[in-house]
């Protein structure tokens, strides 16, 4: 058996408001560790909060960003857990909608959104650039005072996973997930086995029922461990969000957040058998 556990969670993040953002990222992780988990999901762009709208466009909420990453970084924080953290980054000129995968005080990947949300109530694409690049990752250099102060210079950038011994982990953003040709498709078909969907997603009547639907379709015939994270209440924009983080295996729920909660931050804890995923052939 190879078991696998793993921890999402449900975080009242503000926009802009980085000091409350990082408490409550702190103790999300400190209670997956406590709970003996090995992976820890957090919503999209949580360092910033999702709906800082313009203040993207500011320079210091990029740098503010990799501040609180790098406060995350040389602490113990990521010591035996892979932590997906959501944060804004300028590569060349253009700025995404990254999550930025750390384990045991280092960054090993960054992946940017490739497709970003723009009906409805969002407008990402006023802030970002979707990444378009799917054959090949980059070289990303690292900030100066990130790579000085990790002692790493440069990190794999772009759409890819994490092949780890024994299973292979990938992110998916919010949005891609409901794409016609969804990210964890072609991932499922290269071995990954755990995706972690990072999400900004608001409440809307029924659309809980939705997002259910979408994460048992990516698992119910291919099979897959599909973690599910979201942004809880609001955070300063016009939009509720609504929490529901959850863990699906195989096309079934198998652990999930609560909706509509005054907490701050929830989390939600698996133990799941990456073996059945293997095995797992409808
Ligand atoms: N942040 C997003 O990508 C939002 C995506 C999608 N429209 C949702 O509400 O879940």
């Amino acid at each position: 058996m190879r078991l696998l556990k793993v921890a999402t969670c449900n975080l009242n993040q503000w926009a802009m408001d980085f000091d409350c953002n990082m408490k409550n990222i702190k103790e999300s992780i400190a209670r997956a560790k406590e709970a003996g988990a090995v992976i820890r999901l957090g919503p999209e762009l949580e360092i910033t909060g999702y709906s800082c709208e313009d203040h993207f466009l500011e320079l210091d909420t990029i740098t503010h960003a990799w501040d609180c990453l790098k406060d995350l970084l040389l602490g113990d924080w990521t010591d035996g857990i892979l932590c997906s953290f959501g944060m804004p980054v300028i590569k060349g000129s253009e700025r995404y909608n990254c999550q930025v995968l750390c384990l045991n005080r280092k960054i090993i990947m960054i992946r940017p959104k490739l497709w970003l949300a723009n009906d409805g109530n969002y407008r990402e694409l006023r802030w970002f650039t979707a990444w378009k690049q799917k054959d090949q990752l980059e070289d990303f250099l690292l900030p100066h005072e990130i790579s000085e102060a990790l002692c790493q210079k440069s990190v794999p950038f772009g759409y890819g996973f994490i092949q780890f011994l024994d299973t292979a982990v990938a992110v998916e953003v919010c949005e891609e997930l409901f794409t016609p040709i969804p990210p964890h498709a072609d991932l499922a078909l290269n071995g990954v086995e755990v995706f972690m969907n990072a999400s900004g997603s608001h409440h809307q009547l029924r659309k809980l029922d939705y997002r259910i639907r979408a994460f048992i379709s990516a698992t119910h015939s291919r099979g897959g461990v599909y973690m599910y994270s979201n942004q809880q209440g609001c955070d300063g924009g016009r939009l509720y969000f609504d929490g529901c983080s959850c863990v699906v295996v195989n096309g079934d729920m198998i652990a999930q957040g609560s909706q509509f909660s005054l907490r701050d931050v929830e989390v939600v804890v698996a133990q799941v058998d990456l073996d059945a995923v293997g095995y797992f052939v409808v």
